[in-house]
């Protein structure tokens, strides 16, 4: 199969209840791709990767992941036992041992090289995804699952954050599957986004999705900003590079849209 993961009539009951969380979502994912999967709370986001790594039941439809294939999973929630101290070092090393290049290579990667002596209780909460995703990067992934990756930034955080994805899709050539929020920086940062309201809305390319009114149903004004912001992006270049510079998409939508 040319897809990493395939899937296709996707239906996902919530645990333990006949209650539909999504109905027959087709989904598909194929080598070096970024794909978003954007949607309100509770439009089964989560679900929906959760099914596709094969951590959920379907109540119907079929899932295929290319044979071999190695993901790097990063979840929406890590618990982290902060009356436990463990060291970044410590903490790549599990599940699987790992030796200190590895490690530091890791940690070079996603542009916390350094830290791997600090305690994870000590990280704030961007050098702490970046840490996640270090990991998730250990076993050579095909494909990167980003659950939620930049809750708790501030925006230029965001910004940064999805430019080192672009980056490590770049450098690595892995595939990016990533559940998110932020609405403008996705839009610039994906190949395709899929917007899910217990079923697919619409999915294709950013531009795409930005202009169907299922989506601007879902999200009225953010995605009008969402379509601004792509567009300034898109049709004209100029060299002052506003949002990666001072990391506030608004201003960008303000001065030159
Ligand atoms: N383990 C679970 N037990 C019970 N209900 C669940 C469970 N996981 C998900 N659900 C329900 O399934 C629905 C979809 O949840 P899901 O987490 O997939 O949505 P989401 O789009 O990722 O939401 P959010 O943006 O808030 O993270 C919700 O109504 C949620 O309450």
């Amino acid at each position: 199969m040319s897809a990493l993961i395939e899937a296709r009539g996707l239906t996902i009951h919530r645990p333990g209840s006949a209650e539909t969380v999504l109905r027959d979502v087709d989904f598909r994912i194929d080598p070096q791709e970024i794909v978003t999967v954007v949607g309100p709370n509770g439009s089964g986001k989560s679900s929906l990767v959760r099914a596709l790594l094969g951590h959920m039941p379907l109540a119907a439809g079929h899932v295929a992941r290319r044979p071999g294939l190695r993901i790097g999973y990063v979840p929406q929630r890590v618990q982290i036992d902060t009356a436990m101290p463990m060291t970044v070092r410590r903490f790549l090393s599990l599940p699987r041992r790992i030796n200190d290049a590895e490690a530091r290579t890791a940690l070079e990667r996603t542009g916390v090289h350094g830290i791997d002596r600090r305690q994870l209780a000590q990280l704030s909460g961007g050098q702490f995804q970046r840490v996640l995703l270090a990991r998730a990067l250990l076993h050579r992934p095909h494909l990167l699952v980003l659950d939620e990756p930049t809750q708790g930034l501030d925006q230029p955080g965001i910004v940064a954050f999805y430019q080192l994805i672009a980056d490590l899709r770049r450098d690595t050539g892995a595939a990016v599957l990533m559940v998110s929020h932020d609405l403008l920086v996705v839009m610039r940062a994906s190949d395709r986004v899929v917007c899910l309201n217990g079923h697919v809305c619409c999915e294709g390319t950013p531009e795409h999705v930005s202009t169907a009114p299922a989506y601007r149903a879902l999200f009225g004004a953010e995605a009008q900003g969402a379509l601004a912001l792509y567009r300034h992006h898109h049709d004209h270049a100029h060299d002052d590079g506003c949002l990666a510079d001072d990391g506030r998409g608004h201003a960008a939508r303000t001065h030159h849209a």
